[in-house]
């Protein structure tokens, strides 16, 4: 079965919205000119008017004297779930991580790049830490457990994402967390506590940072910013009650994480101070990429994995996870991307499923894959996904 969705009508709406979601997220960081994809290369590119010192640099009134380029390698961490792609998505203001509401969304290491002034940042969105019984029963690949220390590997910081909106699982570190902390102790760590938009009482994070941090973050005095130390005075000062003891839990935290950022990747809130600290931190060292790059992944692999996210979204329980999508054609023309999916079912009541009454249910996964991927090239796309079954009934 094949469904071919012409998007020319309607892409208009996604550019619109495209725009949008630029303007809103770069408010006060920067302004943005969207580029074509580069012809010659195989990544994707937006170029980005950086903020307005460089462009000084750049224009009639170069610096006299050069300026150094500083860079940071960050491996995000942390459970499946945890935020940690959108996170990175909003942080550098652009779709390249490819988001979902189940687990296992990202399976590869995968870098996205963020240029503001003289620094370079470069994150790496990991796997979330798995068990081996995990591995078996969402048919993951046996590259995933190991895909996580590639990026660390390559890593000057680890930024650790804990999701606080889970209150069976928010108490604590996950063992693989602590375990992978513990064998990279040589590097720094921070700890994240993401989706507090989730929370009703904001009491519960000064205690989850005393128990998760090993009492080792003094919230009151020196450590973090003005930012974050006037949103821990405030929570401080609210009337909600804590919900667990503060004694000293050693198996579930980690003394040695430099910072706490209290955020919510989905609304943007707390992002700017990490952007910050990481600017901050930031090594002397030249850039890797270019200043317009956000990611060295391949346009196909970014159509491919952003067709695998939302079959995770728009699927019940498991079947997902037993597709296989591939990309059949790929070209760019006068400025549109023309791409077709193939995704391979195990059996044909499973194609079915996914193609739904009247093929409806594909249609509309295809205009939500086609919404996302405006987001990410910034230019048009016609996009089709088939579908085919392995077995027939
Ligand atoms: N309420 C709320 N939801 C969030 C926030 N950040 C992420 N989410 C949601 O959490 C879910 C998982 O987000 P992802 O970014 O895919 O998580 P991940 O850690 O990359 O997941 P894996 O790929 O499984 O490792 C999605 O439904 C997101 O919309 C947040 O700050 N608040």
């Amino acid at each position: 079965m094949e469904l071919l969705l012409n998007n020319f009508g309607s892409v208009n709406k996604y550019l619109l919205r495209f725009s949008k979601y630029h303007k809103v997220r770069t408010a006060n960081i920067r302004n943005y000119s969207l580029s074509s994809l580069d012809d010659n290369s195989t990544t994707a590119k937006l170029s980005a008017t950086a903020d307005p010192t460089t462009d000084l640099a750049t224009s009639g009134q170069k610096a006299q004297h050069k300026r150094t380029q500083n860079s940071l390698h960050i491996a995000v961490i942390g459970v499946p779930n945890a935020g940690k792609s959108t996170f990175i998505n909003n942080l550098i203001n652009h779709r390249v991580c490819p988001t979902s509401s189940k687990v296992h969304t990202t399976r590869k290491s995968s870098k996205a790049i963020y240029t503001t002034g003289q620094t370079q940042l470069v994150f790496y969105d990991t796997p979330g830490l798995v068990t081996p019984r995990e591995i078996k029963r969402h048919n993951l690949e046996q590259s995933f457990k190991s895909a996580y220390k590639h990026a660390i590997q390559h890593a000057d910081i680890i930024a650790c994402m804990h999701d606080v909106s889970n209150s069976w699982t928010r108490n604590a570190l996950h063992s693989t967390v602590i375990e992978t902390l513990n064998e990279y102790k040589h590097l720094p760590s921070f700890l994240i506590l993401n989706k507090i938009d989730a929370l009703r009482s904001k009491r519960v994070l000064l205690e989850l940072i005393r128990v998760l941090t090993n009492n080792t973050i003094n919230t009151t005095q020196s450590v973090g910013n003005k930012n974050q130390r006037r949103q821990y005075k405030r929570i401080e000062e609210s009337n909600d009650k804590p919900v667990t003891n503060s004694e000293d839990k050693k198996d579930v935290s980690w003394s040695n994480f430099q910072e706490v950022f209290l955020v919510s990747s989905i609304t943007g809130s707390g992002l700017n101070d990490i952007q910050d600290y990481l600017t901050r931190v930031a090594k002397e060292r030249s850039w890797e990429y270019s200043k317009g790059s956000f990611t060295d992944e391949k346009p196909e692999a970014l159509i491919v994995e952003s067709v695998r996210a939302r079959l995770l979204d728009y699927l019940p329980q498991e079947i997902p996870y037993n597709l296989h999508s591939a990309i059949e054609y790929f070209s760019e023309e006068n400025g549109t991307i023309y791409a077709s999916v193939e995704v391979t079912c195990p059996s044909a009541r499973i194609e079915r499923l996914i193609c739904g009454e009247s093929n409806g249910k594909l249609r509309q996964i295809t205009e939500r894959v086609t919404s996302d991927l405006v987001e990410t090239f910034g230019k048009p796309i016609s996009l089709t996904i088939s579908t085919r079954s392995k077995k027939t009934e």
